[in-house]
Order: structure tokens, then sequence, then C-alpha cells
């Protein structure tokens, strides 16, 4: 038995008005764990392992399932909803993680500091729906943190900039107003920034004890992390394998709240597929040598837009392939059938 509520799991509005006629009576969970045929989920009465009425791709940390203490019957449609391409020849997009509220990108204010890929995180969360502020780690190492944080905050009106020590607990206590009752959090960055440190001052349970090793169906080892953790604050942090390998890819929404100003310029251009060269017509090099644009944000935005293209294409392409290869099994396997039977 626990004491938690289903609104200090996060269960909201959002999710209630999906139940249908006869569901009331199922039990809402919320998946912390995606095994191969079980979920492990978490609800107001426990947790509890499920058996999956979906191929476990189609679940992710933190959706909500409705059951009937035994199975996950019916998934809900989360909230806001983190998925990268998938890797190797899988058709889908990969889901990473679901019903995250806000994922805090983590930077140092020394070497790791990059407002390329800052923004490049910033466009992927956005994308992803959720809040995006920015935690700029090792702030006692140097001198000008705040000059770290005024430059990240120029980046978007979506980001709130934070300078802290990780190390030390009350400054990463800062982030609990993310990571309270019912709130979701995530924390992404590059390896060596903090965020470890940080999962270890928001949670009770440290990540080297959080680590278990369990055989999976192949007889591999594979080190699993829990990853729906509770936070001190009494709301969760989502700490997925998937996080620390998020690529741009379908990213298009993102990308143009991220650089709302350029992407308001770029529609008054003359043509539709202008690619701002040497375009009659092309606002965007007005606004540039207006000096309205800064031309290093804009190369940004214009290399972001042509990896983000890259990544959707290749992603349909793909698609498109598999379509064709799908028809040529079916085909083949259609002329099986037709010989194993002209066979009886
Ligand atoms: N001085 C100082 N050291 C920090 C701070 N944040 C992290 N560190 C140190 O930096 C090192 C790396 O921190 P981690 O928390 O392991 O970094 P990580 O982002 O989890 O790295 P990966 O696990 O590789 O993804 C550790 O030695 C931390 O003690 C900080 O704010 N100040
Ligand atoms: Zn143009």
């Amino acid at each position: 038995m626990t004491d938690t509520t289903l609104a200090d799991l996060g269960w909201s509005e959002a999710f209630a008005r999906q139940l249908t006629a006869g569901e009331e009576t199922l039990k809402p969970m919320r998946v912390a764990e995606v095994h191969r045929d079980r979920l492990r989920a978490l609800g107001s009465t426990g947790d509890a392992m499920l058996i999956p009425s979906e191929r476990a791709g189609a679940y992710a940390v933190g959706d909500w399932v409705l059951s009937d203490g035994t199975s996950a019957l019916r998934r809900l449609d989360p909230a806001t909803d983190l998925t990268r391409k998938a890797a190797g020849h899988t058709v889908e997009r990969q889901r990473i993680a679901a019903n995250i509220d806000t994922i805090a990108v983590v930077t140092s204010c020394n070497a790791d500091f990059n407002l390329a890929r800052l923004e490049r995180y910033l466009a992927l969360i956005a994308s992803a729906g959720c809040l995006p502020p920015v935690v700029l780690t090792k702030a006692d190492l140097v001198e000008d943190a705040d000059d770290y944080r005024r430059q990240a905050e120029k980046l978007s009106p979506l980001v709130t900039a934070l300078a802290l020590n990780a190390k030390d607990m009350e400054d990463a206590g800062r982030l609990t107003a993310w990571c309270g009752p019912g709130r979701t959090l995530a924390l992404v960055g590059s390896s060596g920034v903090g965020k470890t440190t940080l999962r270890n001052a928001l949670t009770e349970q440290t990540a080297a004890t959080a680590g278990i090793r369990e055989d999976d169906a192949k007889g591999r080892h594979t080190t699993t992390f829990r990853s729906l953790v509770r936070t001190r604050a009494g709301g969760w942090l989502i700490d997925t394998p998937g996080m620390r390998e998020l690529q741009l890819a379908d990213a298009q929404d993102g990308i143009g709240e991220v650089f709302d100003d350029i992407t308001e310029i770029a529609a008054q251009c003359r043509f539709n597929d202008c690619a701002h060269d040497t375009e009659p017509g092309c606002a965007i090099r007005a606004a540039l040598d207006a000096g309205h644009i800064d031309p290093d944000r804009l190369k940004r935005w214009q290399k972001l837009m042509l990896e983000d293209r890259y990544n959707s294409e290749s992603l349909s392409q793909t698609r498109s392939r598999q379509k064709a290869f799908g028809k040529m099994v079916k085909g083949g396997q259609a002329r099986g059938r037709q010989k194993r039977n002209q066979g009886r």
C-alpha cells in the first residue's frame, strides 16, 4: 500500500475525459517500466505487474493505462509524447517517454555550453509539448555563471534558465517546482554535465543502487534502470536510457517555436520554398541586410531545418521502402501459399 493519490501520480482531467462508459470501474495506473511482456505500473493502491494488450513498443514510461488488476486493457492518449526516429530498419517512431511536464536541458557553465546544441534540445522539447527550462550546472566553477544564464534565456521566450551547483542539495532543490506532486520532470544533456548528481539530489534512490541486472529473453545481460522515480518533493523524475540519445527528427513545430522570429520573417518570402539564397522577394535576406536577424542564429536555424528535413525525409523514405518490401513479402507468401495449395 502507498499513500499516493492519482493526482500525485499526475492524473488529470485530460485523462479522466478519455474514459468511456463502463471504464469507470477500471483502475488508472501509470507505467513505470516497460518490459518485453510485462508492464510495471503504479496506482493509488500500490504497484503491479500488468499484462500488456499491445506490443511492448506501443508503451512508454509515463503512459497511463486502464487496468483490471491483471492486464493493461487500454492505453490512454498521452498529454505529451517524446519520441525519436527509430534506429535501424524499424518503420515507426520510437517512444521514449510520455506525460512529462518538463524536460530540463542540463548543460554546464564551462566546456559543455553550446548555444546550437541548446537550441536543438529546445526544439525537440517544444515539439514534444513539454516545458524546456535550462539548468546550468557547475556554476561554482566559473565566475560569470550569470552571463551563461542570460545567454541561455536569450535563446527563446520559452526558456527559464538557472545556474547552480548540482552538488549542493539546496541549490539542486531549486528544481523542485518542476517535480512536486503530480508533476513529472526529465533531464537531458551530454555526458558529465551533472544529470546523475541532480537525480540523486532530487530523489531518495541513488542511481548506483537503482540499476538492476536482469536476464532478457535472449539470455543477454542488460542493465535496466528504475525509470519513473519518486522525487523528494512528491513528484516524479523520468530517467530512461533513451533520453540520452535524443535526435532531432520531425521537430518542425518545435523549431518554429524556438525560432519564431525567423519563422515569421520567412513566411513573408515571396516563394513558399524560398531557400533564402538568391530568390527575389526574400524577406530573410532583407531582414539580414537590415540587421534585424543575427546571422549566426540564422545559420543555426538553417542547419536545424536541414537536419530535420533530412531526418524526416529519410523516415518517410524508410516508410515507403518498408511498404514496398512488405508488399513483396506478402506477394511471396501468397505465391508460397498458392504453391502449397497446388501441391495438395
Ligand atoms: N563542482 C561541480 N561539480 C559537478 C556539478 N555537477 C556535476 N558535477 C560533477 O561532474 C561529474 C559528472 O557528473 P554526473 O552527475 O555524473 O554527470 P552526468 O550528466 O550524469 O553524466 P552521465 O552519467 O555520463 O550522463 C561528477 O564528478 C560530479 O560530481 C556542479 O554543479 N559543480
Ligand atoms: Zn527567403
